[in-house]
């Protein structure tokens, strides 16, 4: 569970302090979706920024499965959400040097011999259903291709949440569907996830549409179970 309690953000700029949230508070219970949707700057990549443990909220508490994540010493934090939180963005963030199964593996190389990952990576590949593409490079693959090798990369670790920022923009109408249905597939099995998103049809797939406006969460909250 993913619990946003009262967080506010203020940057200080030469211009003076800017107020990027103000008092947002919502929970995301175990296993639901979410969707985040607001115009360009209204601080949904803020959002999940501070969730991944990258951005130390201003006031607030953030709380993942009950532990509050900024009280942690930064080494501690990251220890915490490595394994429990991943991220999918939409720049895919492949590495170009690497084939699809190579980049698939990475978050975990730091921590496992190759020969103990190797199986993990293939049957994530096989998950996303690019098997054909294994040995492929990211310059190889198209960009519907890359995303869902950089979805198989975020489940590597087997998280329990995961993070997607606007993860259908670069994409075709076509891909984007491939992608979303994946979500769906990943949400079916469990997993927690919150959708940044300027995409409103696309939100409808999620269990709750949180609607933020200038840094302030607005109170329409469409909950499409109880619709
Ligand atoms: N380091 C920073 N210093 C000052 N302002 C910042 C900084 N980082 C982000 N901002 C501002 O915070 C606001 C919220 O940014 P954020 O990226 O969260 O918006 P967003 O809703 O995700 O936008 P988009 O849909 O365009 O990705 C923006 O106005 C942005 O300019």
């Amino acid at each position: 569970m993913i619990q946003f309690q009262d967080i506010s953000l203020n940057y200080q700029t030469s211009q003076g302090q800017i107020v990027i949230l103000k008092n947002v508070s919502f929970t995301v219970p175990s296993g639901e979706w979410i969707s985040l949707i607001g115009p360009s700057g209204s601080g949904k990549t803020t959002i999940l920024k501070i969730i991944a443990g990258l951005l130390k909220p201003t006031e607030g508490r953030v709380c993942i499965q009950d532990v509050n994540m900024y009280e942690l010493s930064k080494v501690k934090r990251h220890e915490q959400l490595r394994t429990k939180v991943a991220s999918v963005y939409q720049q895919f963030r492949l590495l170009p040097q690497f084939s699809a199964v190579e980049n698939i593996m990475l978050p975990l190389i730091p921590y496992q011999k190759r020969k103990e990952l190797l199986p993990r990576a293939h049957s994530l590949i096989e998950k996303v259903g690019l098997t054909q593409r294994l040995h492929h490079f990211p310059e190889q693959l198209s960009g519907g291709e890359q995303q869902r090798v950089a979805i198989a990369r975020a489940l590597m670790t087997e998280p329990e949440i995961l993070l997607c920022d606007e993860p259908t923009g670069n994409l075709d109408h076509s891909n984007r569907d491939n992608v979303l249905s994946l979500l769906e597939v990943l949400h079916a099995e469990g997993k927690t996830i919150v959708l940044a998103t300027h995409d409103e049809l696309a939100a409808t797939r999620s269990n709750r549409i949180l609607a933020l406006q200038s840094g302030v969460l607005e109170e329409r909250i469409m909950d499409y179970d109880q619709v």
